[in-house]
């Protein structure tokens, strides 16, 4: 059918605008912050509410009990992350939580839907830039409306790259992420940036502002949107180690092709994370 999953997708746009419109407002007054795993891993009122405010929505338009649904602080209160071949929306309310509660200015509402475990679309509304990303599966991808592209660069040596730190602070994983990150800087490449959020910089990706982001420890969530659009706008995904990408496993590279991919990944210093669909999975 050709216009299956349409009604969704346009759906899902208008809930990313409304959900954004309710961090800028929030923003404006006093924030409450509170913690998740740990000291550094923030969470407000502001993630859950918005969480709500799109789960409901979604079930409000398509019906309760006919779509499944992975939202990052669903999660966080203990309701399985765990993705079938049913429809399944993965949102994250608030991505780049820390940066919304520092008046950082970027902050995103990403959505995403997937069936039988294949991404459909993905929308990443960076709300403070007013940037609304998003690409449905074989139809391109666009910002505000205009097609994206990444970039043309095949020379390492004029990239720019991102990559985060996450909230594990063990001594250990730090020092294997700065060490890769050292490592690549000193090829040297033009520049390493990180906005914070991961939904963003895998926008970043797509609209050929910097050549690749990666990231071990990030969540489906953080990175189911931004998967379509990278993909849409001609990039590709990869496992870090260079195998083939796994949205479940909080490992992710993603790049505007295959050299600069291959380039970054004899680098990366990989360590050990729990998937998000481990019966055990701790949250970080
Ligand atoms: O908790 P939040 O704000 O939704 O996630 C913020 C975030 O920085 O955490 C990831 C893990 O390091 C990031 O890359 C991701 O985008
Ligand atoms: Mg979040």
């Amino acid at each position: 059918m050709a216009d299956q999953w349409q009604r969704e997708y346009d759906f899902a746009e208008k809930v990313a605008r409304k959900a954004g419109e309710e961090i800028r407002k929030a923003g404006e007054s006093e924030i409450r912050v509170m913690t998740k795993s740990c000291t550094v891993d923030l969470v407000t009122k502001t993630d859950e509410r918005v969480e709500k405010i799109i789960i409901g929505s979604l079930k409000q338009e398509f019906g309760e009990g006919t779509h499944c649904f992975i939202g990052e602080e669903s999660v966080a209160k203990g309701e399985a992350c765990i993705l079938t071949d049913k429809p399944t929306w993965i949102i994250d309310p608030v991505d780049g939580t820390t940066n919304f509660v520092h008046g950082f200015p970027f902050v995103a509402v990403s959505i995403a839907f997937a069936v039988n475990k294949e991404l459909e679309f993905g929308i990443v509304y960076s709300c403070l830039e007013d940037k609304m990303y998003k690409a449905r599966k074989g139809q391109g991808a666009f910002c505000n409306d205009e097609l994206i592209q990444v970039s043309d660069v095949k020379e390492i040596k004029k990239s720019i790259i991102i990559s985060e730190h996450g909230v594990d602070r063990s001594p250990e994983k730090v020092n294997k992420i700065f060490s890769t990150m050292q490592k690549i800087l000193c090829i040297p490449v033009h520049g390493l940036r990180g906005s914070g959020t991961a939904a963003t910089n895998m926008c970043l990706v797509a609209s050929g502002a910097v050549e690749a982001f990666f990231e071990i420890g990030i969540h489906c969530w953080d990175i189911a949107a931004g998967a379509v659009i990278v993909q849409e706008a001609g990039g590709l995904l990869l496992d870090v180690d260079g195998g083939p990408f796994d949205l479940m496993s909080r490992r992710m590279l993603s790049a505007n092709n295959d050299v600069i991919a291959h380039r970054i990944i004899k680098e990366i210093e990989v360590f050990p994370v729990e998937r998000d669909d481990a019966p055990t999975h701790r949250i970080y």
